[in-house]
């Protein structure tokens, strides 16, 4: 039977436009990405990661009082309830924090705080409660599964200040924390991404915002997402020297291997954020001692470019540059859900204000039409 033209699948859905949205514009051809207007580099480079989450979820940058508001907000929502710390105490030690900090938004869906359908105002209010307590759970986590005691919040820290004490008990050098702070502003939010599109899908048949950033924060678990950040550094540790990268690459190339942290399905001739993220590697790699790091990359990314035209993505510098902040390797897809939260809200609260339910169609490719027989005379 003739497929019609109308159902022939786009897999992938590569290149289909989805929807509009006025959160972010990614722009391949220019290599560049703006957060509401505005270059993501000099929100980076001049703002505070607070900053650049109010004007995700409102659409303006702040000034001094709103961000002040703003940061009030935020900085008293950080405890977690004891009934949450007991079920974060009970996560089996050996599961990976992605599953722990998925599981641990979805059980702040039904506390009271959380619970209940959305409209855009109360996905911003509740986005700004999980921008809050979702470092809390990672650090509380992290520190259990250590065997150490739980540090908890302090609310007189910026977020990036803060999620450095939760885990390791101290703040570094305003340089480290500069990095880090920067690093969330790049993962901050990225378009129509697979995590963003399945929050929007999730909240378009109108369940509710912990629902959408739970099914988000699974989808970007995967080592084809934000899961690659990990990938990347426990390639460069199986490299481990720089004299091997070239031959490491040369046979993984050979056996089809994918390279971690190269290749992008918008940006084709190199990632926008990439510049600024490798900045921030490059000067901790001089102040952490990190120098084997950094050649191993730069002969990866320079023979990636040259014999196959493909380029670094955000996680492949991002990946030595969270090790060298003094972070273990799970968590640092964790830490892009600290950041991507924000995102996710904001199109979450976009989907709210003009829903139309996402249900796409399927190109069939089974059998045709049968009969069917009774099960003493199947085969
Ligand atoms: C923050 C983020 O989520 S950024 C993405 C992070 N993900 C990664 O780094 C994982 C590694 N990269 C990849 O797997 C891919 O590049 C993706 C998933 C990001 C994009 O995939 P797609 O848009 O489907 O690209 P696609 O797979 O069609 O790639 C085109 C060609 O480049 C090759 N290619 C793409 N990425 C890589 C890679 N990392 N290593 C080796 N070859 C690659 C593909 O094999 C394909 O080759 P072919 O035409 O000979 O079959
Ligand atoms: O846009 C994508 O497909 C993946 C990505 O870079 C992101 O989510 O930051």
């Amino acid at each position: 039977m003739a497929t019609p033209d109308r159902f022939v699948a786009k897999k992938g859905l590569e290149g289909v436009v989805f929807d509009t949205t006025a959160v972010s514009n990614v722009l391949p051809a220019e290599k560049s990405l703006y957060y509401r207007g505005y270059p993501v580099h000099e929100l980076a480079e001049q703002c505070e990661f607070e900053e650049v989450a109010y004007l995700l979820l409102f659409g303006e940058l702040p000034n001094a009082a709103q961000l002040d508001a703003f940061q009030d907000q935020e900085r008293s929502s950080r405890e977690l309830s004891s009934d949450l710390l007991e079920v974060i105490e009970r996560f089996p030690v050996k599961g990976h924090p992605m599953d722990a900090v998925r599981t641990g938004v979805s059980f702040l869906g039904m506390e009271d705080e959380f619970s209940g359908a959305d409209d855009p105002e109360s996905a911003v209010r509740k986005g700004i409660a999980l921008l809050a307590k979702i470092p809390t759970m990672i650090a509380a986590t992290q520190r259990l599964r250590r065997g150490q005691e739980v540090i908890p919040p302090r609310e007189d820290l910026s977020i990036a200040a803060n999620f450095f004490n939760m885990c390791q008990g101290d703040v570094p050098e305003a340089e480290v924390v500069k990095a880090f702070d920067g690093a969330m502003t790049l993962y901050a939010e990225h378009g129509f991404n697979a995590s963003t599109f399945s929050a929007r899908v999730i909240v378009s048949t109108l369940s509710d915002l912990c629902g959408a950033v739970s099914g988000a924060i699974a989808a970007l678990k995967g080592s084809l997402h934000g899961g690659a950040n990990e990938a990347v550094m426990h390639l460069l540790e199986e490299i481990g020297t720089p004299e091997k990268a070239l031959p490491w690459l040369e046979e993984a190339l050979a056996s089809k291997r994918k390279i971690m942290g190269f290749g992008h399905r918008v940006y084709r001739s190199g990632d926008s954020r990439v510049p600024t993220m490798s900045k921030y590697r490059d000067s901790l790699a001089k102040l952490r001692d990190g120098q084997k790091w950094l050649e191993i990359s730069n002969v990866l990314e320079t023979e990636m470019i040259s014999r196959k035209n493909i380029y670094p993505n955000l996680d492949f510098p991002a990946g030595p540059a969270y090790y060298l902040m003094g972070f273990e390797i799970d968590l640092f897809t964790p830490i892009f859900v600290m950041a991507r939260v924000v995102g996710w809200t904001a199109h979450v609260a976009e989907q709210l204000s003009d829903n139309r339910l996402v249900r796409p169609l399927a190109e069939y490719v089974g059998p045709g039409p049968r009969e069917v027989v009774g099960i003493g005379e199947r085969s």
